[in-house]
C-alpha cells in the first residue's frame, strides 16, 4: 500500500498543503520545528483516526476552528483506493472529529481500524527498551490489538475489575466483613488474566522469530534479539497449565499486604518483557544506538506481520530514525524496506546518497511549507 495524495487545511503549522508521493522513499528535510513530524502525523492520523502524540484538538492550527487531513491511498494488489477525509470542528457547533472513508461517513474511528496499514518509529518509541515495564506492556498490547481485535476486550474487562478489587480492597481497611464478596473479584480477574497472558505468550513466540530476523539484518549478524515474557505468577511455559491455581494462590497470599496498600500486588497487569542482545540485558548494557535499533526491529516487525496477514507492504514512517545510527545501520534499514513506502523525516540527506533519483522524492519543509 501507499499514499499517493495528502491534502492538510489548517493542519498543525500547515495552513494548506497539497504533496503527491513517491511511492517507495520519501524524504521531508528540514530544520528542527519547521512541519517534519506534524507531516508524518497527518498520516498516521489518516489510518487510525487519531494522533500519535496529542489529542485531536491540539491538531488545529492555533487560532483556527476547523482543520482537515486528506489522503488517498493505493493497494498495491489490486490498485483499488482508499480515500480518507477527516474534518476537526472545534468551533462554536463544535462537532469534534469526523470520518470519511470513500465518501461514507463512519461511527466511529475503530471502523477505520486495518484499512490503512502504517508502521511508525518515533524517538519515543526508544522508552519500550529504556523505561518501565509498563512501556512494554502497552507496546506488546497494541501490537497485539492489530492482529487479534479481541485482546482489547480482555484487557479492558480485566481493567475494570482490577479497579474494582482494589476499591474493595480499600473499602476492607475500614469494613472487613466486605471480604465475604472479594472471592467473586478474584475468580474473574484470574480468569480474565489469563486471557491476558495467553495472548501475550502466543504474540512473543511469533514476535520473537520476526524481530529477531529484522535485528540480524540491520545489525550485520553482529546481534542476537531475544525476547523474554517476564510474568510475576509463572516461571516457564510449563506452568502455563497451572496458572489459574497459582494466580489464586497469590492473591490469598498477599491478602493482608493487598487490604494495606489498596491495590492487587500480582497478575499480568504486572509483567514485563525482557530484551536482550547477545544474552545481556539491552536496557541496563545497551548503547544509545543499540536501544534505538531494538526498538527499531520490535516495532517494525510489525511489517512482516501485516505482510503475512494482509498480503501488504505496510507504509512506514519514520520520524528521525537515522540520528544515533551508524552508517551502515542506516543503509541496512534502506535495503530492509525497500518494498515498503517509506515517509522519512531528517535534518540531514547523506543516507540517501546511494539511492538512485528515480527511486526517491526529496521534500524541502520550511515554516509549514514544502519545497
Ligand atoms: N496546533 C498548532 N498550530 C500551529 N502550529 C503548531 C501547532 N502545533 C505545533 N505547531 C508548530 O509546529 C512546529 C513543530 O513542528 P514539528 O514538531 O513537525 O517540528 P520538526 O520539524 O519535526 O522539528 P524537530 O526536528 O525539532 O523534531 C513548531 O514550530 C510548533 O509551534
Amino acid at each position: 500500500m501507499h499514499l499517493e495524495k495528502l491534502k492538510l487545511y489548517n493542519f498543525r503549522n500547515y495552513p494548506e498543503l497539497e504533496v503527491f508521493f513517491h511511492d517507495k522513499m520519501n524524504l521531508i528535510l528540514g530544520e528542527n520545528g519547521q512541519g517534519k513530524t506534524n507531516l508524518l502525523e497527518s498520516i498516521y492520523f489518516l489510518s487510525r483516526g487519531r494522533s500519535f502524540r496529542n489529542p485531536n484538538r491540539e491538531l488545529v492550527k492555533t487560532g483556527e476552528e476547523k482543520a482537515f487531513v486528506d489522503g488517498i491511498f493505493v493497494r498495491n494488489d489490486t490498485d483499488s483506493k482508499e480515500h480518507v477525509q477527516i474534518t476537526m470542528n472545534y468551533g462554536l457547533s463544535a462537532e469534534g472529529t469526523s470520518i470519511l472513508l470513500n465518501r461514507k461517513k463512519l461511527k466511529s474511528r475503530s471502523e477505520l481500524a486495518g484499512k490503512i496499514l502504517i508502521v511508525d518509529f518515533t524517538p519515543e518509541d526508544l522508552s519500550i527498551v529504556k523505561d518501565g515495564p509498563d512501556k512494554r506492556r502497552r507496546f506488546i498490547d497494541n501490537e497485539l490489538l492489530n492482529i487479534k481485535p479481541v485482546h482489547g476486550a480482555a484487557l479492558k474487562e480485566y481493567g475494570k475489575i482490577l479497579r474494582q478489587r482494589n476499591e474493595l480492597l480499600k473499602t476492607m481497611q475500614r469494613d472487613p466483613s466486605v471480604k465475604d464478596t472479594l472471592f467473586v473479584w478474584d475468580e474473574r480477574l484470574v480468569k480474565t488474566g489469563k486471557k491476558i497472558l495467553f495472548n501475550r505468550i502466543g504474540f512473543m513466540q511469533k514476535i520473537n522469530g520476526i524481530a529477531k530476523e529484522i535485528h540480524e539484518n540491520l545489525t550485520d549478524g553482529k546481534e542476537a534479539l531475544k525476547l523474554y515474557y517476564y510474568s510475576n505468577l509463572i516461571k516457564n511455559n510449563d506452568d502455563l497449565s497451572s496458572f489459574e491455581e497459582i494466580f489464586r494462590q497469590k492473591l490469598d497470599q498477599n491478602l493482608s499486604q493487598d487490604i494495606r496498600r489498596g491495590s492487587t500486588s500480582a497478575g499480568p497487569h504486572l509483567d514485563d518483557i525482557k530484551i536482550n542482545i547477545n544474552d545481556m540485558d539491552a536496557k541496563t548494557y545497551g548503547s544509545q544506538g543499540q536501544k534505538r535499533t531494538c526498538a527499531l526491529s520490535l516495532k517494525l516487525s510489525q511489517t512482516s506481520i501485516i505482510k503475512e496477514e494482509t498480503g501488504e507492504d505496510a507504509i512506514v514512517l519514520l520520524d528521525d530514525v537515522m540520528s544515533e545510527l551508524d552508517g551502515n545501520r542506516q543503509q541496512r534499514i534502506m535495503e530492509h524496506f525497500k518494498d515498503n513506502q517509506i515517509v522519512i523525516t531528517s535534518t540531514e540527506i547523506s543516507f540517501l546518497d546511494q539511492l538512485p533519483k528515480s527511486m526517491k522524492k526529496i521534500y524541502n519543509v520550511k515554516s509549514g511549507k514544502l519545497y
